[in-house]
């Protein structure tokens, strides 16, 4: 298990000082799908550097399956994609770059160049084998560094925006390369600002706001929790009166308008108030982690 407990950082410059994180604590689990969330500048990269060891914590402990920054089996623990250059070397080709990494990390070199063929056939970049990284496009180096994070199979994956630049059909193999690896047994942990992305992949969701985890819960909790409380109401006849703040939103045509209700008895109360506009329809919506991340994410809010 990857546990960060109570990790705190600020950046100081001759000017000021940025504390990003403040007490930040989170765990994944092996089998897990973690997304981390946040706006940009919440402090995802930091705190996936500093579980990397590229970036110290101010205050706090990291340690994955037991062991410390420090001892020599923690980074064979997870392999990170952070930035599509990092830890890779441009001249060498993708094929010597996977190998390397490999070989490394303990492997035998016939096991490394095994490991590194197989996964670019699986990645699509075989044709691009022994072309120098350099020359490769910003998709393909995507792959390319998603391949060099989980090229010696460690147990935990940390991805950083894994799916940045990648096409449509790139993004859908990564995806199910996730899938596949927390289906494994692997624990991983990726930050997103694509909520699709998050949604279709995420066991857990955690949200970073205001150098704080916002939420931390199982994504089915979370969604939910939504879920429940957001209905949209079809009416016969326009809204003449305005039934705000209960309502969500109202449509152009005034008929149909969304609502948030803490307690879904009270969606006696609204049809009380919305009549006599007849209901034609009332439905509950699905809940949207987009929506649900946008919430969160606007005030301080804790889960
Ligand atoms: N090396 C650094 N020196 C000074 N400030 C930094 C450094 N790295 C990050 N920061 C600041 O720390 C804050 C968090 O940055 P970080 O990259 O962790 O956020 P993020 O959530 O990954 O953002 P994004 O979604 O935009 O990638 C930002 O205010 C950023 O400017």
């Amino acid at each position: 298990m990857i546990q960060v407990e109570s990790v705190e950082k600020a950046y100081t410059s001759r000017k000021n000082t940025v504390r990003v994180l403040e007490r930040v604590s989170l765990e994944v689990r092996p089998g897990e799908v973690c997304a981390l969330l946040g706006r940009n500048g919440s402090g995802k990269t930091t705190t996936i550097r500093i579980i990397c060891g590229l970036v110290l914590p101010d205050a706090g402990r990291v340690s994955i399956n037991g062991y410390t920054l420090g001892e020599p089996e923690y980074m064979a623990q997870f392999g990170a994609l952070i930035d599509t250059n990092r830890g890779l070397y441009p001249r060498l080709s993708p094929l010597e770059n996977l190998q390397y990494t490999c070989m490394v990390r303990g492997m035998s070199r016939q096991a490394a160049v095994e490991r590194a063929k197989h996964l670019l056939e699986e990645l699509g970049l075989w044709d691009k084998r022994n072309a120098p990284t350099q020359t490769l496009s910003k998709g393909m180096l995507s792959k390319l560094a998603f391949a060099n994070a989980i090229a010696h199979d460690p147990p935990f994956v940390l991805l950083d925006e894994p799916t940045l630049g990648l096409d449509i059909d790139a993004a859908e193999a990564l995806e199910a390369q996730i899938r596949q690896m927390a289906q494994s047994g692997k624990g991983i942990l990726l930050t997103t600002h694509q909520m699709e992305v998050a949604e279709r992949l995420a066991s857990r969701v955690a949200i970073l706001s205001k150098g704080r985890i916002a939420v931390d819960r199982p994504k089915s909790e979370l969604m939910a929790m939504f879920a429940r409380q957001t209905y949209r109401v079809v009416l016969a006849e326009p809204l003449l009166e305005d039934i705000l703040p209960m309502a969500h939103s109202l449509d152009e045509t005034r008929t149909v308008l969304e609502v948030s209700l803490e307690h879904p008895r009270q969606i006696y109360e609204l049809m009380d108030k919305l009549r006599p506009a007849p209901i034609k329809h009332i439905e509950r919506l699905e809940a949207d982690l987009g929506e649900i991340f946008k919430t969160l994410t606007k005030e301080p809010h804790h889960v």
